[in-house]
């Protein structure tokens, strides 16, 4: 049997798509969780430095997306044809491309910028910013109207966003209140019997 073991920190961060997909699949794997001084050790002898990393038997393989593309292929949730892989992809590029948009204020809270700097990269930068990415994924659930994103069946760019959905509401970007379409998918996705299985187990975990 193929031995999987995930690399991470105790984060959601870049392996919870990886470790929901697991769980989804009901397929056995390591969820390693380091700590600081772990990833010391660890770092010099990984491809690029960085986690997460899946390992496959031993191979270490490097990049949180290729690894959940790898996963949702692998484990039947990337789409039912070409076409709807591309249209998974596509919005996981998106999505990424929005998270792009955030790396302002997270540089921001490190870097100790003022409370008025602050405000103003929230209201300049990532309102407008959360904006188009809600429009985007608003038509692409309208036009579905399965009520996932592609086809009609769960795949990893369901994941991505609901998993998403949560951050933008934790952080209060997002009140689900005034958004009835994508409150309904947030909803759909994290009643999916298996997912809701993992939420309700998996460690405390941080943002
Ligand atoms: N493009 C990479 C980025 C990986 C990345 O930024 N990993 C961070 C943790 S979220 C890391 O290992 N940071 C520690 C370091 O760079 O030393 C991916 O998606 O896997």
């Amino acid at each position: 049997m193929v031995h999987y073991k995930l690399v991470y920190f105790n984060a959601r961060g870049l392996a919870e798509i990886s470790r929901q997909l697991f769980h989804l699949a009901g397929v056995e794997y390591e969820d390693h969780r380091i700590e600081d001084q772990e990833f010391a050790e660890l770092k010099p002898n990984l491809p690029t430095g960085q986690v997460p990393i899946l390992y496959i038997d031993n191979v270490q393989f490097s990049q949180s997306t290729a690894i959940a593309r790898y996963l949702a292929r692998k484990f039947g949730f990337a789409g039912k044809n070409t076409e709807e892989e591309l249209l998974a992809d596509a919005i996981v590029d998106t999505f990424k491309d929005f998270i792009e948009s955030f790396r302002k204020f997270v540089v921001g809270v490190l870097t100790g910028e003022s409370e008025e700097n602050m405000k103003k990269i929230r209201e300049e930068v990532m309102r407008p910013a959360v904006k188009t990415y809600l429009t985007y994924l608003n038509k692409i659930l309208e036009n579905n109207k399965s009520g996932y994103l592609v086809g009609n069946e769960l795949t990893w760019a369901d994941l991505v966003v609901a998993d998403n959905l949560t951050t933008l509401i934790t952080a209060e970007f997002l009140d689900l209140k005034n958004e009835k379409t994508l409150g309904e998918f947030h909803r759909k996705i994290l009643e999916t019997e298996k997912l809701k299985e993992w939420l309700e187990k998996r460690p405390v975990t941080r943002f």
